[in-house]
Order: C-alpha cells, then sequence, then structure tokens
C-alpha cells in the first residue's frame, strides 16, 4: 500500500467514528504481541525490549508498545529522542505522558531522553547483561528527506547492536514509497507493518527489512473504499511565492447554440476548485452568453456556429499553453465536431477529460492507453462507451454488481471476486473512470473507490458539468488521474449537500459552485 493512501485511510477512520488515538492502541497491542511471539521462538529466557522512538505516530506506536510489553513481563527501556514539546503527533504526546506518569515506578520501565547526538556516545548497549531485542520506532510513513543528524546517529547505532532489530512499519531511513534508502536506514531482523505492507517495503525485499508481518489494526475496509475528508490530503500544498498560472491553466471545448452553461459551470467549478487560469473555447453561437457570465473566463471564440476541425489548430495551440483540457460540455452532438473531438483526443499531450457529449462522439481506442485521462459517464454512457470491446454478458454482469438492494447495500459479498469482475471491464483503459451515480465508483487499474456524498437534488442539470471542471482543475494542479478523479466527486457532492442545506432541492449547478472552495479547503467537515 502507498504511502499518501495509508495516511489517506487512517483519517478517514476518523471521519467514520475511529479514532487515530485508538489505531494506535491497536498498532502498540500488535506490536507486543509479535514481540511475545518472537522472544518465546527465540529465546529460553526473559528478555529486555529497547525501544527507540521519534517524534510522530510511529514513536506513539512504540509508547504503546511499551505499555503491553511491561504487562506482558518485559523489562522496557525507551529512548526517547524528542522531548515532550518536540513531539509532533498529539496520539504520540497522549501516548507519553501516561508513560511519564507512571512513577514512582513499580513496573520494569526506564524512559529516558537523548537530547543530542552525543548523549548516543554514552550508550552501551552490547554491553547490557541481559539478550535484548531492539523496537525502531523512529520513522514511518512520515519520512521527509535524509535522515536528520540525531536520527542517523541512532540508526547507525542500532544498526552495531547485537541484538535482534525490529522495525515498526517502516525500517526508519527507508523510503515507504520506493524501498530506496538515500542515505541508512536500520538493518532490520523483522519489520512489523499496520493493515498492510508499505509499497517500499515490499520492494526493498527481505534482504533489506527482514521478515515481513502484517498486523491487523482495526481499520475496515470502508475506510479505504470510501471517499472521505482524509482524501484531502492527497490535494498539493499551495506554496506561498507562486504566482499566477503556477496552480493550473485549464483550457474547455465545449458550448453550442443551445447549450452555453455547460461550460460555463465547468469554467465556475475549475475556478471554484483552484485553478489559476480558465480558457474557453466555444462556438461564436454560444461565446458573447458565456463572457457575459463571468469575468474570470478568457473566451475564445470557434469559426463556425459548432465546433469542427477548422478550429483544430488554434486548440492545439491553446492547449499548448495549458495544463489540462476539458472535451465535451454542451458541445452537442454534430458530426463535425466528433472529428474534431476524435483528433483532439489522440493529439493533445496534456492531462485529458472527456464528458458529457465528448463521450459520445470519442473512440475508445484512440484514448485507451492514455494514463493522465478522467472520463464521466453515468451507467447508461459507461455501456455505450465501452460497447464495442466489452461483451454484453460482460457489461451485465457488471451492472448487476455495482446494483444496490433495498437496503442500500452493495452486492459485495465476495468482496474480492466482485471487484475483479468490475475492473475486468474497467482495466480495459489506462486513465480514470468516474462512473457517475447515487454512489460514484471511482475505477484505475487495480484501485477502486466509492464516494457516498451528494444527494437526489443533484439531479438538476449542470451538476456533472461541474464535476468534469473539477476534475479538469484538480489534473491542472498535477494531481494524478486517479487521485484527480476520486476527489472530484467528493468535492462536487460535499458542495451539493451544504447548497441543499442552504436552499433544499431549489439549488441549482451555479449554486453548488460557490461551496466548492469551503469544502476543498477542508473548512468545512
Ligand atoms: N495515522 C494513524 O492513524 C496511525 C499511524 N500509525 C503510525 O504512525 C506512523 C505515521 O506517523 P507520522 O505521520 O506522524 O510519521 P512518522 O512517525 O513516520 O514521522 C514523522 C515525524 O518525523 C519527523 N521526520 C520526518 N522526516 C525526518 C527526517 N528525515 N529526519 C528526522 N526527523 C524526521 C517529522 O518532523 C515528524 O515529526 C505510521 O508509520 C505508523 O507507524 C499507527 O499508529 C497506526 C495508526
Ligand atoms: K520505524
Amino acid at each position: 500500500m502507498d504511502p499518501i493512501d495509508m495516511m489517506t485511510t487512517d483519517y478517514n477512520c476518523e471521519y467514520l467514528g475511529l479514532s487515530r488515538l485508538c489505531l494506535m492502541e491497536n498498532a502498540g497491542k500488535s506490536i507486543s504481541d509479535e514481540i511475545a511471539a518472537l522472544s518465546t521462538f527465540k529465546f529460553s529466557k526473559p528478555i529486555k525490549i529497547i525501544i527507540f522512538t521519534g517524534s510522530g505516530g510511529n514513536g506513539g506506536d512504540g509508547f504503546v508498545a511499551a505499555r503491553h510489553l511491561l504487562n506482558r513481563g518485559f523489562e522496557v527501556q525507551v529512548y526517547c529522542l524528542n522531548t515532550l514539546d518536540e513531539i509532533k503527533s498529539d496520539d504520540a504526546l497522549a501516548n507519553l505522558e501516561i508513560l511519564m506518569s507512571l512513577e514512582p515506578r513499580v513496573s520494569r520501565l526506564s524512559v529516558d531522553f537523548i537530547k543530542d547526538s552525543y548523549d548516543l556516545d554514552k550508550l552501551d548497549l552490547n554491553d547490557s547483561n541481559s539478550e535484548f531485542i531492539v523496537l525502531d520506532c523512529l520513522l514511518g510513513t512520515g519520512i521527509k528527506g535524509n535522515l536528520r543528524r540525531k536520527l542517523r546517529k541512532t540508526v547507525e547505532l542500532i544498526n552495531e547492536i547485537n541484538g535482534l532489530k525490529v522495525a515498526v512499519d517502516v525500517p526508519s531511513g527507508l523510503d515507504p514509497l520506493t524501498g530506496e534508502i538515500s542515505d541508512i536506514a536500520v538493518d532490520a531482523d523483522y519489520t512489523i507493518s499496520f493493515h498492510k505492507i508499505k509499497t517500499g517495503v515490499k520492494l526493498a525485499g527481505e534482504e533489506k527489512v527482514g521478515g515481513m508481518i502484517t498486523c491487523d489494526i482495526g481499520i475496515p475496509l470502508e475506510a479505504e473504499i470510501f471517499v472521505e475528508g482524509g482524501d484531502l490530503l492527497r490535494l498539493k500544498n499551495r506554496n506561498n511565492d507562486s504566482h499566477k498560472g503556477n496552480n493550473g491553466k485549464v483550457l474547455i471545448v465545449g458550448g453550442s447554440k443551445d447549450y452555453h452553461g455547460a461550460p460555463a459551470i465547468s469554467a465556475k467549478a475549475a475556478i471554484a476548485t483552484g485553478a489559476d487560469l480558465t480558457y474557453i473555447y466555444t462556438p461564436k453561437s454560444a461565446a458573447l452568453a458565456i463572457k457575459s457570465l463571468s469575468e474570470d473566463f478568457i473566451v475564445k471564440e470557434a469559426k463556425n456556429d459548432y465546433l469542427s476541425l477548422d478550429d483544430l489548430e488554434d486548440i492545439l495551440e491553446l492547449a499548448s499553453k495549458v495544463d489540462a483540457v476539458l472535451l465535451g460540455p454542451g458541445s452537442s452532438q454534430n458530426e463535425e465536431t466528433a472529428k474534431l473531438f476524435n483528433v483532439l483526443a489522440m493529439k493533445i499531450d496534456k492531462p485529458l477529460v472527456l464528458d458529457a457529449d465528448a463521450l459520445k462522439l470519442v473512440d475508445l481506442s484512440l484514448i485507451s492507453k492514455k494514463e493522465d485521462l478522467i472520463i464521466t459517464p453515468h451507467l447508461a454512457e459507461f455501456k455505450s462507451f465501452f460497447r464495442n470491446i466489452i461483451s454484453n454478458e460482460d457489461l451485465s454482469n457488471f451492472e448487476r454488481t455495482i446494483k444496490l438492494d433495498d437496503k442500500d447495500n452493495l452486492d459485495f459479498r465476495k468482496v474480492n471476486d466482485k471487484i475483479d469482475s468490475l475492473q475486468r471491464v474497467t482495466k480495459k483503459i489506462k486513465g480514470s473512470i468516474i462512473l457517475k451515480g447515487k454512489y460514484d465508483f471511482i475505477f484505475n487499474g487495480n484501485k477502486l473507490k466509492i464516494n457516498r456524498t451528494g444527494n437526489p437534488g443533484m439531479t438538476v442539470g449542470g451538476t456533472g458539468d461541474a464535476l468534469a471542471g473539477i476534475c479538469l482543475s484538480l489534473l491542472s494542479q498535477e494531481l494524478n488521474s486517479f487521485d484527480a478523479a476520486l476527489l472530484a466527486p467528493y468535492l462536487n457532492g460535499k458542495a451539493g449537500d451544504l447548497a441543499y442545506e442552504a436552499q433544499g432541492y431549489g439549488f441549482g449547478a451555479q449554486d453548488l459552485t460557490q461551496y466548492l472552495g469551503a469544502v476543498m479547503s477542508g473548512l468545512i467537515d
């Protein structure tokens, strides 16, 4: 599991009512269970457990483990690399405070603080009379950059120790995503991972991480599959020094004589979710109306009253200047527009979103290998889009699997088989698919997410255009296609829920876009 997926899953637990403090307790308890099993297997007499802790959640796991190990009869020595003031995780701090409150000591616990690197010179662990296991709780999934001095020296010290070394979650110093060691990492005999083995640990292999042990810490499948507030961690932080255009330039190609509102709603949603510059390329018949809707739009007029190949060069030139392109909103299904969209889909080498009419006009074979692509069909559009490459049987299987019963349970009784059967269809393209419905299903390769936000008021015209605009905006801000695709319906639905709270079912897509900024900034739970 990638570190970002693990972090978002942990935070999503909070949104489901399961606190991270509780997860940390489960993590610490499972470390103690595993250590007890290892010590029985490896040693003939009671041993000492030495725990090195850092300033984040990984250190917190160590503090909890210390408590449980004491109760199992082990002697426990904790070496904290940080003072209480320096502990960054509230949950870790709460658990360290518990250890500090156990005075005068009646159990066999010692807690020492390593103030600077010189303190480490004074530790001579190999001289200890008893046999021992060393627990590395310095850094887990939160590692950033090269190890700072004191931590680096601690890793060196751990590696020189004769005792059995057990890394918690990730051997400190090893990149939890790539498995690379840029400088030095704990040379572990075993690595205990929580929930799932981290991608980097798996990639590094047993030679670097030792035997791999996975512990369940009570995270429900739903925390991983549902899109929740924790997934907002996937958004990129804005650089304080950034200037106009650094946070996304987007191009929307759409609109027609009858539909000028659709590209305008997409554009409003793109701006509301952070895009800096928004270009709209639209037929003459729609251009003036769109211009009048916002001073924020930069509107370029097509050559004719509908989009056609005559516009190809102009659009490609604009596309070369932006970070992401959306084809489709309100374009209608003109034959000439179909020709244009198919050539654009092939030639545009920027992240691309295909929505509404573009889905009906663009041939799947032209975009099936494009990775930075999002398509946003509802079920009927999905079936029609895939009709030429997928058997009717596969499509009806697909429909049956995602169908809801009268209790709103997904037909997921044999979860893995069901997911496999969905992905046999969706893996036909390399990009991401947002299958819109009461619950939105988001697919990409082996990944699946389900979004639960939104309400029946969102059947109003334009909410799909808003969704496409959000996808576009997030892609332009350098999110990968899956992250953009899973966050877009979450943000759209959440904004829709706020619009419903304010206006009941009397809200339109334009009203919804006004809440997007606050939802995206995490200002509203
Ligand atoms: N999030 C959760 O709900 C859970 C997290 N758990 C544990 O928490 C860990 C993740 O916690 P965190 O996100 O706090 O991250 P970490 O505990 O991995 O470390 C983050 C801390 O280390 C410091 N740090 C980062 N890079 C450094 C470097 N190169 N040199 C020196 N110091 C550095 C940071 O300033 C920060 O204070 C997981 O690996 C796991 O062990 C478990 O408790 C299970 C539940
Ligand atoms: K660790």
